[in-house]
Formats: C-alpha cells, structure tokens, sequence
C-alpha cells in the first residue's frame, strides 16, 4: 500500500500546493476514508466483517477517489499541449461524449453523453483533449446545468475559440433507483457561448448535426 497521500497536497482553498503534479491520474490512498467508509457500512448492514465485504471500505474509498478525481485536475494544463495552429474557421463537432458523474444531492451516478462544438480561431485542439475536459468537470461532486456551464468556459477560455456549445444529455440514478423512480426520464441541458451564444443560424448548425 502506497506510504504517502497524494490528498495531503491539497489545500483547504481547493487549490493545490505547488509540488502537486496536475492531471496525475495515479490511485489515491487514504486511510481516513477508508475507516469512514468502514464506520457506514457498520450502520448499513448487520456484519460489516463477513468476508465478502472485508475490503470493500478500501474498495469504496478508492472508487470514491476516482470518481472525485476531476478537482486534482486542470482543463488548462489538458488543452495547452494540444493546440495546433491551423487554419480552420468552421465548426468543429465531437459528439456521444459519454461521461458519468455523481449528483451532488445524492452522491449517485448520473451518465449520458455530452455533445461538444467549437468555433476556431485560427487554432485546433487534440479530440480526445475535449473528451478529457467533460471527465475533467463530471469527475465532481456536480448537478449537471454546472458540469455543462464547466466544460463550456473552459473551452471557451482556454481554446481561444469564437464560440462554444455544449449540449449533455443524462439519465440520474437519483430519480431511478430511489425518489420519485421515474427510468425513462432523461434530462438535457446546454450552455451556448461566444457566436453560438449571439448567432442563432450558428446555434441552429450545431443543434441540425445533434439531430443525425
Ligand atoms: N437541477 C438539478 N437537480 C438535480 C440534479 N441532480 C439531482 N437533482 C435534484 O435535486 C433535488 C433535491 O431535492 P430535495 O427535495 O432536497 O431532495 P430529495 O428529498 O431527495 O428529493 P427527491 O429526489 O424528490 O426525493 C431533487 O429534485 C433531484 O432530482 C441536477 O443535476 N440538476
Ligand atoms: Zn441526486
């Protein structure tokens, strides 16, 4: 088991200490959450000790990590390596993005998939960068109008781009397994920036090549 925990180099401001490397998607171990996650199950279930569940506390606590990984990460250091100056001025589409993230109301699942366009400005980024930027903000405590206003200002920020759409279309697990337990309900949300914000034939493009 890993002697050190890469958690203690978080701040309490949420920001990071200098010697923190971003975007190391290594496993975290951390003791602590271990023992809470232990200490639940002890409330949950009648012999916290049988077998079966004797490493779930680890088990939980590292999954707890990675889904919780997007606040050790920086969309800004994922997209400044991958920018290439090239001369393109139409829209460029990545669309069936899926992502899963955890609502923060319930700390359960919501998934689905995010559908991302850009406008260029004389430079284009790596796909897959954009792919990394949705897990980046959905691997978050997150409802989803925030996670897709997220994804969309980092874009906007760090692509130098002339607008940025971002449409997410989601199933929560909240409204299924517990709660009002509607399965069939999914919900859509879309943050529109820059052109796609003020340029209605320019939004209707994007949303015409969702509709495929
Ligand atoms: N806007 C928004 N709401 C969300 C999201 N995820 C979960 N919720 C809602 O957050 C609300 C929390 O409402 P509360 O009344 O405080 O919690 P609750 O008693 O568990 O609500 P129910 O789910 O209706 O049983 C619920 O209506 C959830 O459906 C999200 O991503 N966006
Ligand atoms: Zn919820």
């Amino acid at each position: 088991m890993p002697a050190h925990n890469k958690l203690s180099r978080l701040q309490n401001d949420g920001h990071y200490a200098d010697s923190f490397e971003p975007n190391d998607e290594r496993e975290v171990y951390d003791a602590d959450k271990e023992g809470l996650v232990r200490q639940l199950l002890g409330r949950l279930v009648e012999d916290p000790d049988r077998e079966g569940l004797k490493r779930t506390p680890l088990r939980v606590a590292k999954a707890l990590d990675f889904l919780t990984s997007g606040y050790r990460m920086s969309a800004e250091a994922i997209i400044k390596n991958a920018l290439f100056e090239e001369d393109v001025r139409e829209m460029v589409i990545v669309r069936d993005i899926e992502f899963y993230s955890l609502c923060e109301h319930h700390m359960l699942p919501f998934f689905g998939h995010a559908h991302v366009g850009y406008l260029p400005n004389g430079k284009v980024v790596g796909l897959s960068k954009i792919a990394r930027v949705v897990d980046v903000f959905a691997r978050r405590l997150q409802v989803q109008e925030r996670l897709t206003s997220q994804v969309a200002d980092a874009l906007m920020q760090h692509l130098g781009a002339h607008g940025v759409a971002v449409v997410m279309e989601a199933s929560h697990t909240c409204m299924m397994m517990r709660g009002v337990q509607k399965q069939s309900s999914t919900t859509i949300s879309s943050a529109m920036r820059g052109t796609f914000e003020s340029d209605a034939r320019t939004r209707a493009e994007f949303m015409g090549f969702l509709e495929r």
